[in-house]
This record gives structure tokens, sequence and C-alpha cells, in this order.
């Protein structure tokens, strides 16, 4: 990370919030702190190892100034307006907003997931699956095939809602356990910065067809099955909507085909 944008960094939160970084992206840059925006310290302090998350859009010095500050206003913004909302669906799990400040680019969301066991990273969804594929484990364990089927679920409840994700690739799944030390997964989806109100089956077709490949380009021993757990999840919600349920399905299912059927020809195009 540049020296000019730990300056930027430090000024804005101050020396009272210490941050490590999580990673760099294009847009934002991630960090984790133990220090809450607003509650005072003695409220969760006793909360073993308090950890949120800060996301933060520097200012791009490519951009004329008053454009970077409505883009970064307005993209902070519709990132937490979009977790306010998904945060009302039942069922759907997403980070817990804790903090906006869209003038200056930064959102607090709370800290999800852990280190999975054996140095196998954080747990996303892509090192859970490596860890399977990976560590002497059974790929298909019923663990692995129950989580993928949660994680459907997720996504079904996503697009049945009207919200499309726009980024949907395995390391945006984060899981967490559902009670310290259990061995049952609840998928949460993370990164909403590209994310949309959408009724289109495009955008839903394009959501599904992007974490499929995501699955096929790194586990694509197992990715056929995998993906059938991910789709009888999806399909799961809808179907429980009735005659709508099924026809919307439909529709959804056909247009992630079209989608697919465009990928497969792009790439035999080069
Ligand atoms: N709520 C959270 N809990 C735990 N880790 C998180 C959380 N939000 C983000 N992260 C970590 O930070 C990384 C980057 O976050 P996010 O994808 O939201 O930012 P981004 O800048 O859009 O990233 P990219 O450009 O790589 O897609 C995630 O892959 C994850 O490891």
């Amino acid at each position: 990370m540049s020296e000019q944008l730990v300056a930027q960094i430090s000024e804005y939160l101050t020396p009272n919030v210490p941050i490590q970084l999580v990673s760099q992206g294009a847009e934002a840059v991630v960090f984790t702190t133990n220090v809450h925006p607003y509650l005072p310290k003695e409220s969760y302090s006793g909360v073993e190892d308090a950890k949120f998350i800060i996301k933060y859009r520097p200012s791009k010095s490519y951009r004329h100034p008053s454009i970077d500050k409505s883009l970064t206003k307005r993209r902070t913004l519709g990132e937490a307006r979009l977790l306010g909302k998904l945060h009302q669906i039942e069922g759907l799990h997403v980070p817990h907003l804790i903090a906006c400040d869209a003038y200056n680019g930064c959102l607090w969301l709370e800290f999800l997931g852990e280190n999975l066991p054996n140095g196998m990273g954080f747990s996303n969804l892509k090192n859970f699956l490596w860890m399977y594929a990976k560590g002497g484990n059974d790929p298909y364990d019923p663990i692995v095939l129950e989580t993928l089927y949660k994680v459907g679920q997720e996504i079904g409840l996503l697009h049945w809602n009207d919200y499309c994700h726009g980024d949907l690739t395995s390391s945006n799944i984060i899981l967490v356990r559902e009670k310290p030390g259990s061995d049952t997964w609840v998928p949460h989806l993370i990164d909403f910065g590209l994310g949309s109100i959408s009724n289109m089956v495009e955008d839903k077709g394009v959501d599904l067809y992007v974490l499929e490949r995501a699955i096929l380009s790194t586990h694509s021993s197992y990715a056929e099955k995998y993906n059938e757990c991910l789709m009888n999840g999806f399909s799961s919600v809808y179907e429980n909507n009735g005659k709508l349920g099924q026809k919307k399905l439909k529709e959804v299912i056909n247009r992630f085909q079209e989608v697919r059927l465009r990928g497969r020809k792009r790439s035999m195009i080069g």
C-alpha cells in the first residue's frame, strides 16, 4: 500500500483507531479494527477479540476531485443502503452495517468468519472447498454438500427478492459457524459494491454464471456436483413460492443457460 494512502487513512481514522490491513482491491481497502465507531469501549471490551471491518474507498487522484467525491459518496451510500435492505430479508445473511460515512467513503461492518484449521486460510467458500479437496478429507462430505445447498438458498433468497450481487465469487461468500465449535456453517454474502435492486433475469443469470465459473475454475474435479447442490438450494427457494415461483425459476434458469452458452462461445472465439 502506498505511503500516501496510509497517510490518508491514518489521518481520517486518527491514531485512536488501530487498523490491520485485510485486502486492497481496485476500489476499496479493507481493514480490521478492535475499536467500535461509536459504542463506548466498556460496552464491548469484555467481548473476547472484538473485531470490526472498515471498508474504505480512498480518493483517486486520476479523477477530477468533484467527480471523485460524488462517485465515492454514491458507491459507499449504495452499498450501505443495500446492506440495510438485505438485512430485513428473513433468512438472508449479510454483514450488519455498523456505520456509514459516505462523504469519506467509509463503511464499518460486522466482522464475519474465522481462520480455518490447519492453515487453510480464511473461512470463505473458496478456501472451505479447498480444505475438503486437499486436506485428505472427502470432497463430497455431507458438510460440504449441505453448505453448498445453503449457499444456493442464500442466492435464491437474494434473487427471489429482486436483488442481484454483481460480483458473486466464492471469495465473497463467508462461512460462519452456527455456534462456536459446530460443524454447521452459515453462508453470508459480502461485498455489495456492485449490487443492485433488479428484477432482470439477465442480472440473475449472470450472478449464477459468475459463481459457477468461480467454482469450475478452482475446483474443476468436483464442480459438477458442487454446482448441482448450489442449484438445488437456489431452486428450493423459488419452489417454496408456488406457481409463480416455479414460473420465475424457469425464466432464471433458461437465462442462466443462455448466459453460459454465450460465455462458451466467447471463450471458443477467444
Ligand atoms: N464483513 C466482513 N467480515 C470479514 N471479512 C470481510 C468482511 N468484509 C470484507 N472482508 C474481507 O475483505 C475482503 C475484501 O472485501 P470486499 O470484497 O468487500 O472489498 P472489495 O474492495 O470490493 O474487494 P475486491 O476488489 O477484492 O472484490 C474480503 O474478501 C474478505 O476477506
